[in-house]
């Protein structure tokens, strides 16, 4: 069935529909189902206009650091899985039989947080909820105080750490075993995310304890202290399931059984598990590095060694624990070269594009033994023909700058509404607009340093097909993508309305609504259900009869034609024009609407309304949806 891709129908900061939660919005009407999910919604608009210019309906200036009760969706997830009564994740004092148990390495059960499927996602959300108001604020700062020195990046994390902190907005879980919403395969850039998500909680040291004297040393652990987490650098060898880790000290003398040394030793011989964060070089990552959760180990033996610095050091010797995702299927970058033949059934390809993205798109199938349907994999809209020849549309207008191009300046930047352009310096969209202009093949600027080019330069995302449990194929990123990042366009034959509705298989048909929404903003009086004006796209060049498109991707197309729809989607659609200035056949361009995990699955809204979908005796036919989001609509149409 043709899904009707949810285009953005104003420029008013609140359309970010990566985070629409409860509501449906078509055509600049967005119906929220109840009055919480209204709530979510007005909390991602405040959050958003961090980064606007002018002052906001709600009376604070756009340079404002965001308010203590724009955390409270957060901070409300925090209550129900943290201190809620439905999850236990404290562990119970032990009895005195119980302490005997732990002192003598018994496996300390429950050290694993036993928490259901739902509290799981509550759990998630707030994780999530985290890193994008953590993320939210550091790029403010930044733009705020514009500093051109990469190095200084670091400070403006150490900004948004504290300010997190000042509005206790992190997880304060401490204690032994797996924090929650955190899942194996999470990559991390700034170790102020660790902090703030519980997972390691000192920016520097890479050994995090228990002192003994804290609350939980004395209750459960015999007034030990013992170890949260270690992060494994370079010196460390981890090879997947083992990992010989360097313990403190060594470097002026050898190092000694206290602190971080002892607490590990304190939880081999306790038989507790330990957090593993991996910290590789990255120089995609804006820092430099990455974290990388492993999961949790356990310490099963130590010893005194020599160390790299001619003095004597301790070694520990971790071993993974079971009952965990497996290391090879969450981190694909442990086995670049996987052979296809010692593991059949998991990967399928390495490369669905065959090479024609930059980076490659693997499918992985560990569920069931179907391969995706043959199709032609094409990074760019193909149009149609007419008389042997495309039907290209409007030639799209030209800037003169040199080099790259700037607001005020570039004639394509200026014919974005606001006359600025729509990326910040990162790249990174900072809202949604009913269109954006990117310079495009006619201009004069440099296609590589351009900032105003950002949708047109290909997957930078290393995206991955898997097989799902209930939705077929769908997509998921193995890489974290900050919020307002590209993701990808939706490529596949472009096709009238007319044409499209005589193709037999309906599942790839994406609805090009450029036509109601230009018609929306052609009406100035119009108005959105939320009683926000809808703003007036500047008068286009357009002909008169405006014809209605679709993009068919099921024999043509790319990795987008494998996305699936979410009630809760963390992607959302802008229309983009670059190399044609045709309102009604603008790019499908998917963005991230939140900082989104790596191993995640990405979505957007198809946006279809309920009960619009009829057989031709116009009888309602419905699909169930199986998005699994906590508000799902229960039914795609
Ligand atoms: C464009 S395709 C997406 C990729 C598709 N899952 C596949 O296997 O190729 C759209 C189709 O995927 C399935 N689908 C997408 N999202 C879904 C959801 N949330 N629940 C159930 N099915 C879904 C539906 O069959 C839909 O018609």
């Amino acid at each position: 069935m043709r899904a009707l891709v949810t285009l953005p129908t104003g420029d008013s900061p609140e359309s970010f529909p990566g985070r629409s939660g409860n509501c449906s919005c078509n055509s600049g009407i967005c119906i929220c189902r109840s009055s919480m999910t209204i709530k979510y919604r007005r909390q991602s608009i405040s959050t958003r206009t961090q980064t606007h210019k002018g002052v906001q309906g709600n009376g604070s200036a756009e340079g404002d650091i965001v308010e203590v009760d724009e955390f409270k969706e957060v901070n409300e997830y925090k209550e129900v899985f943290l201190t809620g009564s439905k999850v236990n994740l404290a562990l119970a004092t032990p009895s005195d039989a119980q302490q005997q148990d732990l002192m003598s390495s018994a496996v300390v059960k429950n050290m694993i947080a036993e928490v259901s499927d739902s509290d799981e996602e509550d759990a998630r959300q707030f994780t999530l909820g985290i890193l994008t108001k953590f993320s939210e604020i550091r790029r403010k700062a930044q733009q705020d105080h514009w500093d051109p020195n990469p190095s200084n990046k670091s400070k403006f994390a150490v900004q948004a750490g504290a300010k997190m902190i000042e509005l206790k907005c992190y997880n304060d879980f401490n204690d032994v075993g797996r924090v929650p919403g955190v899942r194996v395969g999470d990559c991390y850039s700034y170790s102020y995310e660790l902090l703030l998500l519980g997972l390691h909680r000192h920016l520097r040291g890479n050994i995090c304890h228990l002192s003994s004297t804290s609350e939980a040393a004395r209750t459960k652990y015999s007034n030990l202290s013992v170890v949260l987490s270690i992060i494994a650098g370079e010196n460390d060898r981890i090879n997947g399931e083992k990992l010989m880790f360097i313990g403190q000290g060594g470097k002026q003398k050898q190092s000694r059984a206290e602190t971080g040394n002892l607490a590990l030793m304190n939880s081999c011989n306790l038989g507790l598990p330990v957090r593993v964060i991996r910290r590789e070089k990255d120089t995609d990552s804006d820092t430099g590095q990455r974290f990388t959760y492993y999961g949790l180990y356990k310490v099963v033996k130590y010893f005194l060694d020599s160390g790299p610095h001619g003095h004597s050091v301790y070694k520990f010797f971790l071993l993974r624990e079971g009952n965990q995702p497996s290391l090879e299927t969450m981190l694909p970058h442990l086995s670049p070269k996987p052979d296809l033949s010692s593991a059949p059934g998991i990967l399928l390809t390495a490369d669905i594009s065959d090479g024609v993205e930059q980076t490659p798109v693997r499918v992985v199938n560990a569920v069931d033994v179907n391969a995706p349907d043959t199709f032609q994999y094409i990074t760019t809209v193909v149009y149609p023909y007419k008389n042997g020849s495309a039907q290209l549309p409007f030639r799209a207008q030209a800037c003169e700058c040199v080099y790259t191009c700037e607001n005020g300046v570039c004639s394509c930047v200026k014919r974005n509404s606001g006359n600025v352009s729509a990326y910040n310096d990162d790249g990174h969209l900072i809202r949604v607009r009913n269109i954006v202009y990117e310079c495009g093949p006619l201009c004069n600027c440099s296609i590589i340093a351009c900032r105003n080019r950002v949708s047109q330069k290909g997957l930078r995302w290393r995206l991955e097909v898997f097989r799902t449990m209930s939705k077929g194929w769908g997509v998921r990123t193995l890489d974290l993508i900050p919020s307002g990042s590209f993701v990808c366009e939706l490529t596949g034959e472009l096709l009238t309305s007319t044409v499209a509705a005589e193709r037999e298989n309906d599942e790839y048909l994406f609805n090009l609504d450029f036509h109601s929404n230009a018609r929306a903003r052609n009406k100035p009086s119009s108005k959105s259900s939320k009683g926000k004006p809808v703003l007036v796209e500047p008068a286009t060049d357009q002909g008169s009869k405006a014809v209605h498109y679709v993009i068919d991707c099921r024999l043509k197309g790319n990795v987008a034609r494998f996305i699936n729809h979410s009630c809760k989607p963390n992607l959302f659609v802008q229309g983009v024009l670059h190399d044609h200035a045709d309102l009604n056949r603008g790019h499908i361009m998917l963005f991230a609407g939140e900082d989104i995990a790596a191993h995640t699955e990405i979505s957007y809204d198809y946006g279809y309304e309920l009960d619009s979908v009829r057989d031709i005796h116009g009888n309602v036919i419905a699909k169930e949806c199986h998005c699994g989001a906590r508000f799902c609509r229960k039914r795609m149409y």
